[in-house]
């Protein structure tokens, strides 16, 4: 009990936002690793995949809910801060239960909102920063899309902490809004747009930082960047902090049920 109650001191608007600012890393690294690989479109063609047993649509469906199986006995979607893409009819988890801090409302648990992040990542995300092509490796660019998907959903997703943080350091000013269930009201009380700034500025560097070419010679910061950082810059700007203030307003509109 002592170290739930650690952890529960631990959750504050900054040790929140740094998990942010850490999961930055993981998603820009993500990207890396998927522009490696061209397009590869046989890999999201439904006429690719005749595997015996499986109805879905591309290969990469095959491979998300393959993983996601594995994955839900491994106990993974047991943690609040994880959300499958295809939850439905998923097993149960086969390992000791861990006791993850219970600091969310229980309503959190049927917000899910990768769908939306499933066609953004797959309609307008990756033509922007993968090149056309294709050169075979259809399974590798799966789980590379995999990766980037998890990611990205962990973090919009992170949105539940976010807004539950916010509420309790000011729950008078939440209340109305959450009572009259004004989405805008709630958006306008969760939004720094300082705070936004700053992430756009920071993950526009960091693809900057991670993506360029590492030499023994000083000319680094001529080579092109691996990801286009002014990519990057978008891709939070237009789809993940929009994402996980969504995510927010749902949860928030939830918060007093
Ligand atoms: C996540 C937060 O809430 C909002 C969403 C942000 C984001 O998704 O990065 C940033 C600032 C806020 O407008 C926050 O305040 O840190």
């Amino acid at each position: 009990a002592e170290s739930l109650d650690m952890k529960k001191a631990e959750f504050t608007l900054d040790s929140v936002r740094d998990s942010l600012i850490r999961q930055e890393d993981t998603i820009v690294f993500c990207l890396i690793e998927r522009s490696k690989y061209p397009l590869n479109s046989p890999a999201y063609n439904q006429s690719y995949v005749s595997i015996p047993g499986f109805s879905g649509s591309s290969l990469v469906e095959y491979i998300v809910k393959q993983t996601e199986t594995l994955q839900a006995t491994a106990g993974r979607y047991e943690n609040p801060e994880e959300h499958a893409f295809f939850p439905d009819n998923l097993p149960r988890s086969l390992v000791p239960p861990y006791n993850y801090s219970q600091v969310l409302h229980p309503a959190a648990s049927s917000i899910n909102i990768n769908k939306m992040i499933w066609d953004m990542y797959y309609n307008q995300l990756l033509p922007l920063f993968v090149a056309e092509g294709d050169d075979g490796n259809y399974a590798s660019t799966a789980s590379s899309d995999i990766d980037c998907l998890q990611a990205l959903s962990r973090r919009i997703h992170y949105g539940k902490f976010v807004a539950e943080v916010k509420f309790r350091d000011a729950p008078h000013d939440y209340e109305p809004a959450i009572r009259a269930k004004d989405r805008d009201g709630l958006m306008k009380l969760l939004t720094f747009e300082k705070v936004e700034e700053m992430v756009r500025r920071r993950v526009e560097k960091k693809a900057m930082v991670f993506g360029q070419e590492v030499n023994l010679h000083n000319d680094n910061s001529k080579g092109k960047c691996k990801v286009d950082p002014s990519v990057v810059s978008r891709l939070y700007v237009e789809w993940v902090m929009p994402l996980t203030k969504l995510v927010e307003v749902e949860y928030l509109l939830r918060r007093l049920d």
